[in-house]
């Protein structure tokens, strides 16, 4: 009998218009849409992946960057494997929320202080294809600080011309699997049976749902 992928929660936050959807819908349908729209509330989609030799089915939730959207996105953080930190290179004040955003993660997704040090965080700076005139962010200041959190792994990656996106994944899949093992954890979270319940295919076709 042939073994169950293993499913895998990766939740994507940061900042309106940095290019969450369009990183999560290159990934999945490799596709880039220069018109994209603000993402209301959460979105999902999920891929199957062989990653080292293992199955995993990645469920992917895009969320709302936008202030107004708080309450819709924060419920869904709950039973995170991994969460995706993204900021876009040439906006500054988007990597500078990176902090406001992991402390809103850690809260709402309910990780203890204790776990909140091993969790899985990866720092994504998108839009990498830009003209480097209009680059506002020194790669110095991004590494120093994840460093200073404890060596988060950073990618550039560009949803517009597909660079490292699926590195992007790849990583977090590692990563993942690397700070549970280290810790022991089958999972951060013991909210995940509280999780708002979700049908998931491992069908090689992927499925994307609105849940709000
Ligand atoms: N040049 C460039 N533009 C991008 C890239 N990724 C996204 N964009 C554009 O940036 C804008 C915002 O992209 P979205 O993917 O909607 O951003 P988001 O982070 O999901 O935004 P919210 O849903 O509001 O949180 C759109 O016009 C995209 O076409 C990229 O890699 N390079």
């Amino acid at each position: 009998m042939s073994k169950q992928p293993r499913v895998l929660k990766v939740v994507l936050i940061g900042d309106g218009g940095v290019g969450k959807s369009s990183i999560m819908n290159r990934f999945i349908t490799g596709e880039f849409d220069a018109q994209s729209y603000h993402t209301i509330g959460v979105e999902f989609l999920t891929k199957n992946m062989t990653v080292d030799g293992e199955q995993y089915t990645l469920q992917i939730w895009d969320t709302a960057g936008q202030e107004r959207f708080k309450s819709l996105r924060t419920p869904f953080y709950r039973g995170a494997d991994c969460c995706v930190l993204t900021y876009a290179v040439n906006d500054a004040q988007s990597f500078h929320n990176l902090e406001i955003w992991k402390n809103e993660f850690i809260y709402y997704a309910d990780i203890s202080p204790d776990h909140s040090k091993k969790f899985p965080f990866l720092i994504v700076g998108n839009k990498v294809d830009v003209d480097s005139n209009e680059i506002e962010i020194n790669q110095t200041d991004v590494e120093n600080w994840c460093k200073n959190n404890g060596g988060y792994p950073h990618i550039e990656t560009s949803a517009k011309d597909s660079t490292n996106v699926e590195r992007c994944f790849i990583t977090a899949i590692r990563k993942t699997v690397t700070m549970q093992l280290h810790s022991g954890e089958a999972s951060f979270s013991n909210l995940a049976s509280e999780m708002p319940t979700v049908s998931l295919s491992t069908k090689n076709s992927d499925s994307k749902n609105k849940c709000c």
